[in-house]
């Protein structure tokens, strides 16, 4: 299993990465990004396109769609935190997708 990352690690992958930021609940470090769109069906677009990264990377952000603004939090279920496969995604989607 994926170990997880402590504070300086997170701190040091998150430099490398735009717009996103170090959330907590219960415990748990998650990672999380809002995007903005032009409209719903836009937002689907992206949706779909990071369904399909997700997929490829089998690591699965949750996903909060609103309209034009869709949320993806990032965390690694089986470590309970924040792994590199978390900032892996990350990258990956910075990289296509947005
Ligand atoms: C076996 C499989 O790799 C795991 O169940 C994966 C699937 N996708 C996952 N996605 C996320 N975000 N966290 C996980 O711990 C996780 N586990």
């Amino acid at each position: 299993m994926t170990t997880k990352l402590s504070t300086e690690q997170i701190e040091a992958a998150l430099a490398g990465l735009e717009g996103w930021q170090v959330v907590e609940a219960d415990g748990t470090r998650a990672i999380e990004r809002t995007y903005r769109f032009a409209d719903f069906a836009q937002a689907m677009v992206f949706v779909n396109q990071v369904a399909q990264e997700a997929e490829a990377a089998a690591h699965h952000p949750d996903i909060q769609i609103s309209y034009n603004r869709v949320k993806l939090t990032l965390t690694t279920h089986d470590a309970g935190g924040l792994t590199t496969k978390d900032f892996e995604l990350a990258a990956v989607l910075q990289g296509s997708v947005a």
